[in-house]
Parts: C-alpha cells; sequence; structure tokens
C-alpha cells in the first residue's frame, strides 16, 4: 500500500491547469516538477500525479491512484470501474452524432453500416445499436470533424461545446448522446478513503463556492415573505430586524446565474441594499 494517497491530474490539454486550480483553491498546493512522477502536497499526506487525461480513468480502477479527474465522457468510454465523488462544475460538453449539412442521413438508424469517425466508440456503438444500426467505426484519438471532408466517414461523434468546430466544418448535430462534465473519480477499494473525504469535502466547498454567491439586502416588513419565496437560500435565509422599525435585512445564497435576474426582482418589491458578495470557500 503507498504511504499517500495518489491523485491522479491531467498532464496536459484544457483540463490540466482547470484541475491544479482547483486542488490550489481546495488548500493543496504542490509544486510540479519536470523528473519526478510525483508532487508531494504540502502538509497533508497527498502525492499528486500528472496523466494523460484519458488514462486517468483505468489507472484509478486498477489502483494506481486513489483519485482522480478527468472527463465523465472519458469515465463513461473506458468502461473503468471507479465511484464519481463529485461533479467539478468545470470542462462541460456534449457528445453529439453529427452529418453534413448536405447529408442524406436523417435519423441514426440511418447510419447501420455506415462509416462513423470518433474516438468515443464504445459510447457511440452502443448508442447506434440502441436505434438498431450497425455502423463502421472509424476509431480516432483527435481532430474527428475533417474526416468527413477526408471521405473517411459519413458521420462523426464527437465532444461540442460551443459549436464553433461544428459550424467550421458545415456539420449540425442529428443527435446527442450525453451532457459530461470534469469529475473527481476515486478508486472503490482505496486503502486511504479517510483523506479521500477530507479532499472531496474540501473540493465540494470550492465547487459550490464558485457557483454561489451571498446576497445581501434590506426589505420592508409586508415584502418579508414574497422576498424569502424569491430567495430561499441554499438551506433557508438568514433575517434580522433592523433599527428602522418594520425592515428586516436578509441575507440568503444565490446561484451566481441568478442573481442579476433576482436582484431586479427584489428591486421592484421594494427591497434596497441590495449587495452580491463572493464567496471563496464554504462548507455547508
Ligand atoms: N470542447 C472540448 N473539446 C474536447 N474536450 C473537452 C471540451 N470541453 C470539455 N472537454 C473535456 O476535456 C476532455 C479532454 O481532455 P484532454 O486532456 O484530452 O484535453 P484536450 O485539450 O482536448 O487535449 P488534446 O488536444 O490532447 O485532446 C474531454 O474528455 C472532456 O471531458
Ligand atoms: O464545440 P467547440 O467549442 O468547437 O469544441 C469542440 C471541439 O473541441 C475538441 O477538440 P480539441 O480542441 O480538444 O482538439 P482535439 O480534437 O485534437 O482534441 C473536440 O474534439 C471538438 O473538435
Ligand atoms: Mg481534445
Amino acid at each position: 500500500m503507498a504511504e499517500n494517497l495518489r491523485i491522479g491530474i491531467p498532464s496536459k490539454g484544457r483540463l490540466s491547469e482547470i484541475s491544479t486550480e482547483l486542488l490550489a483553491d481546495a488548500g493543496l498546493s504542490f509544486r510540479r516538477q519536470e523528473r519526478s512522477l510525483f508532487a508531494r502536497v504540502r502538509d497533508m499526506p497527498i502525492d499528486v500525479t500528472f496523466l494523460r487525461t484519458d488514462d486517468i480513468p483505468v489507472l484509478c480502477a486498477e489502483g494506481a491512484i486513489d483519485l482522480g479527474i478527468t472527463g465523465s465522457d472519458l469515465v463513461n468510454e473506458s468502461g473503468a470501474v471507479v465511484s464519481t465523488r463529485l461533479k467539478l462544475g468545470v470542462g462541460k460538453c456534449r457528445l453529439a452524432l453529427c452529418v453534413p449539412d448536405d447529408s442524406g442521413v436523417k435519423r441514426p438508424a440511418d447510419l447501420d453500416g455506415k462509416r462513423v469517425a470518433t474516438s468515443f466508440p464504445q459510447i457511440t456503438t452502443g448508442f447506434l445499436a440502441g436505434h438498431k444500426a450497425t455502423p463502421h467505426i472509424v476509431n480516432l484519438s483527435g481532430s474527428v470533424e475533417v474526416m468527413i471532408a477526408l471521405g473517411v466517414a459519413d458521420a462523426i461523434v464527437d465532444l461540442v461545446e460551443t459549436g464553433s468546430t461544428l459550424a467550421a466544418n458545415r456539420l449540425h448535430v442529428l443527435a446527442e448522446l450525453g451532457s459530461y462534465e470534469t469529475v473527481l473519480v476515486q478508486n472503490p477499494a482505496t486503502p486511504h478513503g479517510h483523506v479521500a473525504d477530507r479532499v472531496a469535502r474540501r473540493l465540494e466547498g470550492v465547487v459550490i463556492a464558485r457557483a454561489w454567491s451571498l446576497l445581501e439586502y434590506n426589505v420592508p416588513e409586508a415584502k418579508l415573505a414574497e422576498a424569502e419565496q424569491i430567495t430561499p437560500g441554499f438551506n433557508s435565509p438568514t433575517i434580522n430586524r433592523l433599527e428602522q422599525s418594520g425592515w428586516f435585512a436578509v441575507r440568503a445564497m444565490v446561484k451566481r446565474g441568478e442573481v442579476i435576474d433576482i436582484m431586479e426582482r427584489l428591486e421592484q418589491l421594494g427591497a434596497t441594499a441590495i449587495l452580491e458578495t463572493a464567496i471563496s470557500n464554504c462548507r455547508l
């Protein structure tokens, strides 16, 4: 048994920096040395190792690492037996079946016997089997979107985030195979369960803090009940009576994406001194 808990994070690519920042915000600081396989986390029995993103699910299932940060699409495609401890709220994307704008393919079933280029053969085969279609899979590691222009495929299954790659290649989505995001995965048999729980709890605090803001405002008693409907909080709002009679101060957590709309609704209600405060970390 390794002395310390091992967490694997992507060594390069779009999730590498995201992962390092998440761990730093969770108080796990380490310095990556070019030559060494592991970086020791200061003041905690944890070693960080840097791996290919798509290898992390399998290495976690095999017990080479106890925890890993990777894409849930890669976990799904690998079939690795790991437990997903936490969705990290970043790296959101969709897996989509895409065809040329002028394609004769109108339904997934039309791809029976046709060529489909993808980096996700397992998910693709399973999805098309559900549509009674058995495609010829062209299994590639990247830049899948150009395969139709190269005459190698009739359709592709690839990740879509903004849709700009599809537009650039005059492709459109025929069907979605799933929505994915970056996740914390754990080896179900890790001997470091207690430390793994501490890491998951710390990351959970960071994920919630990034997704929520603290909203404070003053509201007349007559409107208090209505205001509490607008800001029910994470669990419940904090209400304090103001010196000014007939007025209350309310403090509640609000999802970041809803703050502007909620501020306008509170203002229409007659609330004043409406303040948003960012949350840097939390335990709820
Ligand atoms: N637009 C996107 N394209 C690809 N992957 C994305 C995208 N948005 C989020 N992701 C997530 O990032 C993972 C890809 O991680 P990876 O380390 O391969 O990054 P990358 O930047 O695509 O590297 P590479 O160029 O080597 O493929 C995907 O499996 C998915 O979970
Ligand atoms: O919808 P969009 O915002 O355009 O993002 C989707 C594109 O991004 C990814 O490619 P990536 O940049 O990772 O290059 P790769 O194919 O070499 O992995 C993915 O494979 C798509 O091609
Ligand atoms: Mg990529």
